[in-house]
């Protein structure tokens, strides 16, 4: 298993629907601005099904592995099966923790978005490897978001002594992601922040300078 901590640190998230530009042509630069880790997002309106779903998947999944950047892809827990991802990110909503535990095995990265203290302890118990914690700003991204709630649930979190990797997501920006390691994130994620910007190279790089602590490894 990587290093997870290390792996949440510029963690970016898309799938067709948030590119302006071609979708691998956008995680090709955000790779080369210096992401961690990527989550294939397939989802809302006009987002692509079937077969052409994934085929953008292993499309995307093949530059990751050429830069060996763990792939996850989000609820669609019979495509990361298929494509042998490294993993699952999933929501309240979804199949339970324990249920694509057993389905992908011991091995793969399950990611599971929490929104309180009670969800956490239930993640954990069922094999969670990290939460997801937001929205932390506004976001326009995500039509069904609860409202944003800033760094509360993270920083309560560490105060009880919570070790589990944590990433933060939702509006978060070059000029707030500082903020979120602060309050006690391993990492940020974002949609629009890389994937509608002019350059996802320049705006992954410097999310990138925004959250690596001076004198970690580059
Ligand atoms: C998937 C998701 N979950 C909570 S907010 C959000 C959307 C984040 O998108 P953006 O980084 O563009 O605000
Ligand atoms: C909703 C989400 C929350 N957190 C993460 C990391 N991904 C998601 N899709």
């Amino acid at each position: 298993m990587i290093d997870l901590r290390e792996a949440l640190r510029v963690y970016f998230i898309m799938g067709s629907t948030n590119c302006v530009k071609n979708p691998a042509d956008v995680l090709s630069e955000a790779i080369s601005g210096g992401i961690t880790l990527f989550q294939f997002r397939e989802k809302g309106e006009g987002a692509f099904t079937g077969s052409e779903k994934y085929a953008l998947a292993h499309k995307l999944q093949t530059i990751c592995r050429e830069h060996h950047i763990p792939f996850i892809v989000n609820d669609d827990i019979e495509l990361a099966v298929a494509i042998d991802a490294d993993g699952v990110h999933i929501g309240q909503e979804d199949e339970t923790v324990k249920t694509v535990r057993a389905k992908i095995g011991a091995d793969k990265i399950l990611g599971v978005s929490v929104h309180s203290t009670e969800e956490a302890l239930t993640a954990i118990r069922d094999g969670a490897n990290y939460f997801g914690i937001g929205p932390v700003f506004p976001t326009k991204t995500k039509a069904d978001a609860k409202p944003s709630r800033g760094t509360t649930l993270i920083e309560k979190l560490r105060k009880d002594g919570c070790e589990t990797p944590i990433v933060g997501i939702g509006g978060i920006t070059i000029e707030n992601a500082a903020s979120v390691i602060e309050a006690g994130a391993d990492g940020v994620s974002v949609i629009t922040a890389i994937s509608k910007a002019d350059s996802p190279l320049e705006a992954a790089r410097a999310l990138r300078n925004s959250v690596i602590l001076k004198g970690m490894v580059e």
